[in-house]
């Protein structure tokens, strides 16, 4: 493909990715980027590997700082067209001089048309306003705090509240790229095992800081191609997810629920730790994502699971209430302890979601509570680092059912096996990407009084 085709594709992704998970339209059925990019690109089979890379490579770059390029845009007009935003992002991201960005519009048989008068206006505005400032970097004096920092208004209380002095320091490690980690396989290998399986064919890891089960690759790499990852001797899993995990406690031979399995992340892990003895139902409302844990069920040698998918009046819960030992709620969230991996989840996720899922957490935990036996160990998680989705609802949880009590982390983790001490806020399991190099998560381990 030619620079001027490489860009006009990049400019048709921009616009489908606008139609289906940015604009106000495309609520409340967003999708995400990377469906949408797979989607793009299938379509499009005439477009060979380096093409596609450098196309989604130049629109991630716009995706992941479409805040502040909406801003600088807004500061001379314009609205952020998916042909305005291209233009931007090769001015003030890729550096291009202006006449060089003009020049990427020549038109024609696959290229992009020429800006039209009132775009190269606008353009030549932002080349100047960018000019004005220093003509280096995304960031003004003029700013608004939630535009600097890269977040969407509406988490920053929430976040500034989890985080206070360090919000900073947490925002820039959400724009950085995460990690690769990989969590060996306890039913298959040993993590030493695993990582000289992995070393064998090329790729070298490092042991995780606190799972003991995992191994950290430095930066994404085709991890799934490997044999090792085919024999199942792996599966990716960020270190975060592993310890929630962990702080299941699920032990052979226990009956355990993994109320929001999705597609099995922390089921694995669970039948790991169960050593394959014992009974573990993954349950969901989606039988798209259940349906995506049996072959990794499969490969990972798991054969003490069962799926159950939850349908409307459904009374497995009422059926199975005091039965499980463990409960873990993996609860569906905003995803903010998630965005350094999911750059366009910033910008498909407001406020009206957050209300929507703290209710529906409400109402899992609410159910959750009626399958924990006597004695028994219910988890909460979450993806998301705002206190409504974590301590608060666990607190509410609590005021709700005075048979139940929050189990210290440091107890909790050692019960479950956990070395050192684990990262923690108060009684519960919290990792940040800033502190902990991981993604956020947060867990409350909850025990039903005997
Ligand atoms: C955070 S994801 C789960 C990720 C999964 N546990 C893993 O480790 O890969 C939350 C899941 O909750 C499911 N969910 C949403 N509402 C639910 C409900 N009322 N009951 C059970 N699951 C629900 C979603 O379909 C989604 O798969």
């Amino acid at each position: 493909m030619t620079p001027a085709a490489r860009l006009a594709a990049a400019i048709d992704l921009l616009a489908a990715l606008e139609a289906q998970c940015f604009a106000a339209s495309a609520a409340p059925r967003r999708r995400p980027a990377d469906a949408v990019a797979t989607e793009f690109f299938r379509a499009r089979r005439y477009i060979g590997g380096g093409d596609r890379r450098e196309i989604g490579e130049r629109v991630w770059g716009v995706v992941r700082q479409r805040l502040r390029l909406d801003w600088w845009l807004a500061r001379v007009g314009a609205r952020p067209s998916p042909r305005l935003l291209a233009a931007a992002g090769l001015l003030l991201l890729e550096g291009l001089a202006l006449p060089e960005v003009l020049r990427a519009f020549p038109g024609g048989q696959y290229a992009a048309e020429p800006l039209n008068p009132p775009e190269e206006r606008l353009l030549r505005a932002l080349a100047a306003a960018h000019a004005e400032a220093g003509g280096s970097g995304l960031l003004h004096p003029a700013m608004p705090e939630t535009v600097r920092l890269n977040l969407p208004d509406w988490v920053l209380p929430g976040l500034r509240a989890r985080f206070g002095d360090r919000l900073e320091e947490e925002a820039a490690a959400m724009e950085q790229p995460a990690p690769l980690d990989l969590r060996a396989n306890l039913l298959k290998t040993t993590r030493e095992a695993a990582a000289a399986a992995l070393a064998a064919e090329g790729f070298e890891t490092l042991p995780t800081r606190w799972s003991p089960w995992g191994l950290r690759l430095p930066a994404r790499r085709p991890v799934t191609a490997t044999t090792a990852f085919t024999e199942g001797l792996i599966e990716v899993q960020d270190e975060g997810s592993q310890l929630i995990a962990l702080l299941a406690d699920a032990r052979p031979g226990l009956r355990v629920a993994d109320l929001c399995a999705g597609a099995g992340g922390k089921t694995l892990a669970l039948a790991a730790s169960m050593r394959n003895k014992g009974r573990i139902t993954a349950c969901d409302v989606s039988a798209v994502r259940l349906e995506g844990a049996v072959r990794r069920l499969r490969r990972a040698g798991v054969d003490n699971a069962e799926r159950h998918l939850f349908a409307a009046g459904d009374r497995w819960a009422k059926r199975r209430a005091g039965q499980f030992d463990r409960v873990l709620v993996d609860a569906p969230c905003t995803g903010t302890g998630t965005w350094r991996r999911n750059p366009d989840a910033r910008l498909r996720t407001g406020s009206a979601d957050l209300r929507e899922l703290v209710a529906k957490q409400h109402e899992i935990l609410d159910s959750a509570g009626e399958l924990v036996r006597p004695g028994g160990k219910l988890v909460y998680a979450t993806c998301s680092l705002l206190p409504e989705e974590d301590e608060e609802q666990v607190n509410a949880f609590l005021g709700r059912r005075p048979d139940f009590a929050l189990l210290p982390l440091a107890e909790a983790w050692r019960a479950a096996g956990g070395e050192g001490a684990p990262p923690a806020e108060g009684d519960h399991l919290l990792t940040s990407p800033a502190r902990h190099g991981t993604d956020g998560f947060f867990a409350a381990v909850l025990q039903r009084k005997a």
